[in-house]
């Protein structure tokens, strides 16, 4: 049976508000079937887009909340993780049998703003969360929500090298889309997002504006990449925590806490459980979408000279001057 794509793809249902404003938006094709629109500079569907604006108008932000803002397969469900076991570890110490992070996805545990919280025009109960509230998006610095700028929000943002993050993408909707998979979708995906036309995108406004943000406002945005967390994850974990003013004590350390909760957040781990293996969001997709080789040069087995070329002339001349630098690429 064709699988139908997950719910925020699907355009049927929109609000008022939503189908008067999709007509004046520039419109382009979207990798899996739906179009995206540009709307505040971001390529978004638009389910995503009704979220977005309802978030905006909606969310109220409280000083102590944490947000989690990637680019889409930059390693979301990873981070999603590292922090719930990070933040909420009095309440759910690590080492408990039961811990949630054992049954229940990272995406339930830590849900998207306008994907999750505010799809559709539901109301969120905020009445159920823990303090600090921890939540996740992929919304650009731009469309941020006013409270979120205007608060003590702090915002962890994770990006990983390009190369990698299309695959990761390209694969991602291969699985999602509903007719064929043929050997030239994966260059007519590639000119997209050299384009810019990737949901969320183009991916390098996104990394570009955050990663400013994190050089101007080093209190309030906290820039990470993949590949470091690769490298360096116990390092990387305690400069998180740092960050959040929730640093590791001597006690923790010398107990393996910060072990424990990179041993229970690794690929293999979380890939492994049941419910990562065979549950399924409410969005329709099953959780093991989120996990697929979970390492770093993978695009190595599939670029072609050409796309490799003509991605490092793209990668150079949107990131040159701004002291960003991908490792792997
Ligand atoms: N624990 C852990 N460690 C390392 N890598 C991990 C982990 N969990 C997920 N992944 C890999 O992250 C990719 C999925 O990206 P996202 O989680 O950002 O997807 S999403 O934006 O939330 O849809 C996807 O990358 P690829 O394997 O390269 O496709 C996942 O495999």
């Amino acid at each position: 049976m064709t699988p139908s794509p997950p719910r925020y793809l699907q355009e049927d249902n929109l609000s008022e508000e939503c189908k008067k404003l999709l007509p004046i938006l520039p419109k382009e094709k979207g990798w899996i079937g739906s179009y995206i629109y540009n709307y505040q500079g971001c390529w978004i569907p638009p389910r995503l887009l009704q979220g977005m604006i309802a978030c905006q108008q909606r969310f109220q932000a409280e000083d102590s909340d944490i947000i989690l803002v990637t680019t889409p397969k930059s390693g979301t469900t990873w981070l999603k993780s590292l922090l719930f076991a990070l933040i909420y570890r009095v309440k759910h110490p690590i080492f408990e049998p039961n811990h949630p992070l054992l049954v229940k996805s990272p995406h339930v545990l830590v849900p998207f703003l306008e994907h999750t919280l505010y799809v559709d025009g539901q109301v969120p109960d905020f009445s159920t969360f823990t303090s600090p509230r921890l939540f996740a998006t992929h919304v650009p610095f731009a469309s941020l929500p006013k409270s979120v700028l205007d608060s003590k929000t702090k915002l962890v943002y994770l990006c990983r090298n390009p190369k990698d993050t299309f695959i990761s993408m390209w694969h991602f909707a291969n699985n999602l889309r509903l007719h064929h998979k043929d050997t030239s979708s994966i260059h007519e995906m590639f000119d997209l997002f050299c384009e810019g036309l990737s949901i969320y995108g183009p991916f390098w406004n996104h990394v570009l504006d955050y990663w400013k943000q994190s050089i101007e406002n080093p209190n309030k945005v906290f820039f990470l990449m993949y590949e470091e967390i690769k490298e360096k994850p116990k390092i990387q974990l305690k400069r998180l925590a740092e960050f959040l003013k929730i640093p590791f004590s001597i006690e923790e350390e010398n107990c393996g806490v910060v072990d424990e909760i990179l041993r229970v957040c690794s690929f293999e781990n979380l890939r492994s459980l049941e419910v990562n293996t065979n549950g399924k969001l409410s969005t329709g997709e099953g959780n093991k979408a989120f996990f697929r080789r979970g390492e770093i040069g993978d695009w190595r087995n599939y670029f072609t000279t050409e796309m490799n070329y003509k991605l490092n002339h793209i990668i150079e001349e949107k990131f040159q001057g701004s002291g960003l630098k991908f490792s792997y690429v």
